[in-house]
């Protein structure tokens, strides 16, 4: 048997045809690889959710609020320093150079001038650092809220690595928004203070100063653009390759297996040229910059020097004057930072909006309605349909499950049995129609209690918790020891987990798992929090005969009975059922005894690929009905 270490949640990709596995991410929805934002209908999810995103930072600004004004605050008094400064030491050196009084007052408001500006933007770097992480959490928070009540199918319309990139880097990008808007009003006020403070020393060095500043602004606006468009490009890129290790990680086992390493290496570095040529870009767009700015600011400042220069030997100016001429000069010419500070609003309303595509996630709805106390979980489906990729794949399904009885589903593979059990269980929602439980309609019934009513099992189960017993104890409530243990045990799961190094309390990563030991634990959790409905959505698929016929009779004898309902591909489960429920694209074929179907020759074709390996252990008789119960 291939032994694979354990990785929580790690699954291959599906196969490209025939059966595939059902696991907990896909849960009735499939992850559309490599199309990370296809939705339901076959159209791609909008790129473009301005308004949205522009509502999202609005939020943002309005959650952190109290710090956003303290820190504009803050940076609007710093660059009240900042403008007076040169002003002060203007007029301190024209009283050192013997024009006026003693100069130590104001050399003493130089110096706590200085001292205020430097305090002030330790102070304002400090606030809004925080509040950056505060914001930026706060939108993770949104976001992963809203991923989780949307529920795995619609979540599936993102990969994981593009789900990731936008929780994380996407998050904080667009978290600094409030903040970057906050200082950049102070921003704006620097550089026109300083403009207008050198009017009022000399009308002609604001001259000068604005002659040149068309050459400034052309300069300031190709960087930003073209440096933002690069920045962004070298995101999505990132974005895209962290997508495909992802997925290759996922799938490294079938890789292997198909001796694929190579192309799927080409593939995953596939997009490293376009990286490559965006970061080249992003570094000459930022060399130029720096190479163009180092020019063109101290020419400015020159100019003005010059000028200045001319007006001083007129006895238009004094010393101190010309000083805090070149000093506002230089402040004057800050107006890039403005224009760094609108790049990084632009990066961040990017960044926003791929948060915000998160939040445009339909909630599922639910209610306060309690399922009526001991009710025997009596699952009913009144004309359900459910849409995925443009087709129906559930086309007006009626069926009910008597309480405490047990219903296999067959039918081909691509029947629609998974999307089913997903709507059993409000996995997922049906596009018309309506899912019942104990006569309470799944959307009205109280969430907390629905998930403690209704247990899952997977063919591929994740498991999560820190050790082999946490991961059966992991669910909407933990079962102590002794339940685990007999939950196990029902699973056909104790001898191994008790031949592990430290038994249930080995931990998940040092417990090397094969496919059908991965099974028994997810079998075993769902036994651990049976309520009245459990789902098991092709969950022996990887038991051996002998060992799904144990676990088949320690369901109907040692978990809390209730209602079954079993995705079935073995004519054994089948055989097992009270009732079997026969799919066929979409639609319920026919409901009835295994025994009755038996007799159809369509019935019998369904299970006519059935493996040999998954043949009774008992002589089974010609009408596949030899399965012990
Ligand atoms: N998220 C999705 N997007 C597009 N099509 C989907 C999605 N989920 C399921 N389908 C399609 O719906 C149909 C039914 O899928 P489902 O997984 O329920 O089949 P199944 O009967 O369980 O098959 P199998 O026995 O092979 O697992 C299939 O054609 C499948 O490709």
């Amino acid at each position: 048997m291939a032994t694979t270490p354990r990785t929580p949640g790690a699954t291959d990709p599906a196969p490209p045809d025939g059966h595939r596995p059902r696991d907990e991410g896909r849960a009735g929805g499939d992850a559309r690889a490599r199309d990370n934002v296809r939705v339901d209908d076959g159209t791609r999810a909008r790129d473009t959710a301005g308004p949205s995103a522009d509502r999202l930072l609005l939020a943002a600004a309005r959650h952190s609020a109290g710090r956003t004004t303290a820190i504009c605050l803050l940076s609007t008094v710093t660059a009240g320093c900042a403008l007076a400064l040169p002003a002060a030491l203007g007029h301190t050196l024209d009283l050192t150079l013997g024009h006026g009084p003693s100069p130590y007052l104001w050399t003493a408001l130089c110096a706590a001038l200085i001292g205020a500006e430097v305090l002030l933007e330790a102070l304002t770097a400090f606030v809004t650092g925080t509040t950056n992480a505060r914001a930026g959490s706060w939108l993770r928070r949104l976001g992963a809220r809203r991923l989780l009540a949307a529920g795995p199918h619609h979540a599936s319309r993102f990969t994981p690595g593009d789900l990731v990139t936008r929780l994380t880097g996407n998050a904080a990008e667009a978290g600094t928004a409030p903040t970057t808007a906050a200082t950049g009003l102070a921003a704006l006020i620097t550089p026109l203070g300083g403009l207008i403070a050198l009017a009022f020393i000399d009308l002609w060095l604001a001259a000068v100063f604005l002659a040149g500043a068309p050459a400034l602004f052309l300069f300031l606006r190709a960087f930003a653009r073209s440096s933002s468009d690069s920045v962004s490009r070298y995101q999505r890129v990132q974005g895209e390759l962290a997508a495909r290790l992802v997925e290759a990680l996922g799938g490294a086992r079938t890789v292997a297996a198909a001796g694929t390493a190579r192309r799927e290496r080409d593939r995953v570095l596939a997009p490293l040229p376009e990286l490559s040529t965006q970061g080249r870009r992003m570094w000459q767009v930022y060399g130029r910059a720096v190479v163009q700015g180092g020019i063109l600011v101290p020419l400015l400042q020159t100019a003005v020097l010059a000028v200045g220069g001319v007006r001083l030997a007129a006895g238009d100016l004094s010393v101190g004057e010309l000083l805090a001429a070149t000093r506002y000069a230089a402040l004057a010419a800050g107006v890039g930072s403005v224009i760094g500070r609108l790049n990084s609003l632009v990066r961040s309303r990017a960044a926003a909006r791929r948060t915000a595509e998160l939040l445009a996630l339909p909630a599922m709805p639910y209610g306060t309605r309690p399922l009526p106390p001991d009710g025997p979980g009596r699952l009913e489906l009144r004309g359900v349909s459910v849409t995925r990729g443009g087709c129906e794949v559930l086309r007006g399904v009626d069926l009910v499950v008597p309480g405490g009885t047990t219903t296999a589903v067959v039918g081909r593979s691509g029947a629609g049995k998974s999307v089913l059990a997903a709507v059993a269980g409000r996995l997922t929602d049906p596009g018309s129609g309506q899912v019942l439980l104990d006569g309470v309609p799944l959307t009205e019934a109280d969430p907390v209690q629905l998930r403690r009513e209704i247990g899952y099992a997977f063919e591929r189960p994740a498991l999560f918790g820190d050790t082999v017993g946490g991961a059966v104890a992991f669910g909407a409530y933990a079962p102590d020891g002794p339940a685990v243990e007999a939950a196990a045990r029902a699973a056909s799961a104790d001898r191994f987990i008790r031949l592990l190094p430290r038994g249930y309390g080995t931990a998940l990563a040092d417990a090397p798992l094969s496919g059908g030991e991965l099974q028994r634990l997810g079998l075993a959790r769902a036994f651990a929090h049976a309520g009245r409905l459990l789902v098991l959505d092709d969950a022996t698929s990887s038991l051996d005969s002998v060992t799904e016929v144990q676990v088949g009779r320690a369901l109907v004898g040692e978990v809390r009975a209730g209602t079954r309902l079993l995705i079935a591909h073995r004519v054994s489960s089948a055989a097992r059922a009270d009732r079997v429920a026969w799919l066929e694209n979409g639609r319920v074929r026919a409901v009835g005894p295994h025994e009755e179907l038996w007799q159809l020759a369509d019935y019998r074709a369904v299970f006519a690929d059935e493996p040999e390996d998954s043949a009774e252990p008992e002589a089974e008789r010609a009408d596949g009905t030899g399965a012990a119960r």
